[in-house]
């Protein structure tokens, strides 16, 4: 099994559209074993097929609110009528395992983690350009029209926020796929000095 040096999470985080799904996921498949996606805790019911532990910890809310209220969150949100997170629990015991943690995060989230002070490293993946996003957006054929200005809006938000300096420990362009991809395992393997 390939081993990351540094065990810290890996917050990935950039614009609806950008391909972060596409470049984690290629990590999993290059390295079985190595890296795990972070399971989120929420309040919303399982779709069919969805399994407990795997998918989310479903919970009720007022266990979501209690864990919430106990600080044992790093993130959380609400979406809807639902609520998420990401429990400070989860990491530690998927990282006890001996695997990387990988979470998937927009820019709110980014800012609570990197506020609650748990140790993580951060990489943003950019686009070529808003073209280009716009483009793979309506290119991935998922989105409603109205949703993919939502997520046009949003990633001039998201783009703004990373231009801060210091809240990325790396931004990735994700022009060419497979260069992007190394890019983002390199950094990933590196020693954690080299990383910061
Ligand atoms: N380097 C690339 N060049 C061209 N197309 C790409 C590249 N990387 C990803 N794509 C395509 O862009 C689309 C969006 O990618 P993906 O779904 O991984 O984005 P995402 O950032 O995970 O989005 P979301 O946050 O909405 O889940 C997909 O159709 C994907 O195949």
């Amino acid at each position: 099994m390939a081993s990351v040096r540094d065990p810290r999470p890996i917050v990935i985080s950039g614009p609806s559209g950008v391909g972060k799904g596409t470049l984690y996921k290629l990590l999993f498949q290059r390295y079985p074993d190595t890296f795990t996606l972070s399971v989120s805790h929420t309040t919303r019911g399982p779709r069919p097929g969805e399994l407990h532990g795997v998918d989310y910890h479903f919970v009720t809310k007022e266990a979501f609110l209690d864990l919430k209220a106990n600080d044992g969150f790093v993130e959380s949100a609400q979406f809807g009528d639902n609520l998420y997170g990401t429990s400070k629990a989860t990491i530690e015991e998927q990282t006890a395992k001996g695997q990387t943690v990988v979470l998937d995060i927009e820019v709110e989230g980014v800012k609570q983690i990197q506020a609650s002070g748990f140790p993580a490293r951060y990489v943003f993946i950019a686009p070529p350009s808003e073209e280009e996003l716009e483009r793979r957006l309506r290119g991935r054929g998922t989105e409603k029209e109205d949703s993919i200005q939502k997520r046009l809006k949003q990633a001039k938000v998201e783009l703004e926020y990373a231009r801060v300096p210091g809240v990325h420990d790396r931004v990735i362009v994700n022009k060419d796929l497979e260069a992007a991809f190394k890019e983002l395992e390199e950094w990933v393997f590196a020693e954690s000095a080299e990383s910061a």
